[in-house]
């Protein structure tokens, strides 16, 4: 078991929401934001959509890019990374018996000025999407560069909302539980970088 995903777990008990930072080493970072260039010079990359059966493109909403990680994927970037997610699925297992079994994880990017609108993630027609997760893939992100990921938290007295920022700097991971927390991607001044997914019951 890795302790170091004790303060993730902590802070989801606690506040509905995790961090770590230095989920993923700089090399890494490097070695998964190449690869996701790669493929989106490749024509890879498709407009995220909305909904999960009927998925239709709204920019209104959206405006970032996915491609769906292959499982079976022979990059060592890649492998390093799922590798990783294991770990922590193991970690969460162990600690919290959410009974996780499977995953799906996606590249994203978020042109210039893009952003997704505040949402849950979880469908209403899958519940097994339990804990959303985020790997930030941003080297040198600033303040002033925007993007942060907001999140609406309920007050402690019941009373009301706040909201809560954080910057998408690279090799962070947040998590939060699917189902509970709406959320948001502010624009931001530069290409926004992630891989995104989600940890599912079976
Ligand atoms: O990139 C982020 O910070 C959040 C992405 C998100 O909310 C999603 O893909 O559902
Ligand atoms: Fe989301």
């Amino acid at each position: 078991m890795n302790p170091l995903f004790e303060p993730i777990i902590d802070g989801i008990l606690a506040d509905g929401y995790g961090i770590m930072d230095n989920f993923l080493t700089p090399d890494e970072i490097i070695a998964l934001a190449r690869r996701l260039h790669d493929r989106r010079a490749m024509g890879q990359f498709r407009a995220a959509g909305i909904g999960n059966q009927n998925v239709v493109v709204e920019n209104a909403i959206r405006g970032d890019e996915i491609l769906w990680l292959d499982e079976a994927t022979t990059i060592s970037a890649e492998l390093t990374f799922l590798q990783r997610i294991h770990e922590f699925v193991d970690y969460v297992n162990q600690t919290c018996y959410l009974g996780l079994r499977d995953y799906e994880f996606h590249y994203a990017v978020y042109p210039t000025g893009t952003f997704y609108k505040r949402h849950l993630d979880q469908f209403r027609s899958d519940s097994r999407r339990k804990l959303s997760v985020i790997c930030y893939l941003n080297t040198d992100w600033q303040e002033t560069d925007g993007g942060q990921l907001a999140l609406y938290l309920p007050n402690l007295d019941k009373t009301g909302e706040r909201q809560i920022t954080i910057a998408p700097l690279g090799g962070r991971l947040v998590c939060f539980e699917s189902a509970r927390l709406e959320h948001e991607v502010l624009p931001a001044t530069r290409e926004r970088l992630s891989v995104t997914g989600w940890l599912k019951t079976a």
